[in-house]
């Protein structure tokens, strides 16, 4: 059975959600596929590294393989996950949401001092989403909230890294949008997550079905 969300299109919808860390994706995302779920939806959420092989690998890896080999193996990630994870969800007519995705590829990676056309050629043949959804937050806010929470990568611990991150966000944003991806930026500094999650959930009624698209 179809859901709500993907009825008229014929498959499920795929919206990713990205953004520098501590701007809020895991908690949003959740809040996110909650309100999908209480409408009806078929809802799967999902995350890069994703929890297959190469998946488990990258993640495995990052504190130790650097630049574009750990780039590539992210990217390697994605397309994995995308065939045999993401894919086969959307064509059951199931809401695919993941935290991390295409952005993040053309983001984390500069740390490493990645040349951003390295990463978009690497990443320019994965799916594109439904909604490419980019979080944007002061980098003093995310900054504190990442000091409270405490780092998950070797990424964060460099001082002044959210000041870099957003700026990167900001870069990988322009480069999807003049690709043609559908970018939706919501601001994540002073907002509570379920009213982020609500702006969200308001942009995907939003979205127009393909046969709106075609015609
Ligand atoms: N809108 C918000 N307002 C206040 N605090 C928030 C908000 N969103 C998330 N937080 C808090 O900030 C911290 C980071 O949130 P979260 O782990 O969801 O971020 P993230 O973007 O997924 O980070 P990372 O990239 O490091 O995984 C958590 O302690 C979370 O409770
Ligand atoms: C998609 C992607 C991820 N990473 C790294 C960054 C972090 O170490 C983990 C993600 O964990 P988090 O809890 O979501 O912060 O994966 C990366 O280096 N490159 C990527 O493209």
């Amino acid at each position: 059975m179809k859901s709500p969300l993907s009825s008229d299109r014929g498959r499920g919808l795929f919206v990713t959600v990205d953004g520098p860390s501590g701007a809020g994706k895991t908690t949003i995302v959740r809040h996110l596929a909650q309100m999908l779920l209480a409408q009806g939806e078929h809802v799967h959420l999902t995350a890069e590294p994703s929890s297959g092989p190469v998946g488990k690998l990258a993640l495995e890896l990052t504190e130790t393989v650097t630049g574009r080999a750990l780039a590539c193996l992210y990217a390697a990630d994605r397309y994995h996950h995308v065939e045999h994870e993401i894919m086969p969800l959307l064509e059951a007519g199931h809401t695919v949401i993941s935290d991390r995705y295409i952005a993040s590829g053309l983001v984390v990676q500069r740390f490493d001092g990645v040349d951003p056309m390295f990463l978009w050629h690497l990443n320019e043949e994965a799916k594109r989403p439904d909604l490419t959804v980019i979080l944007e937050a002061d980098p003093e806010v995310i900054a504190s909230r990442l000091a409270e929470r405490g780092p998950h990568n070797r990424f964060q611990h460099t001082a002044g890294s959210s000041h870099a991150e957003v700026e990167f966000y900001r870069h990988a944003a322009e480069t999807l949008y003049s690709t043609g991806f559908g970018v939706f930026k919501v601001d994540c500094s002073s907002r509570l997550p379920e009213q982020i999650a609500a702006i969200i959930h308001n942009q995907l009624i939003e979205l127009p079905t393909r046969s709106e698209v075609v015609s």
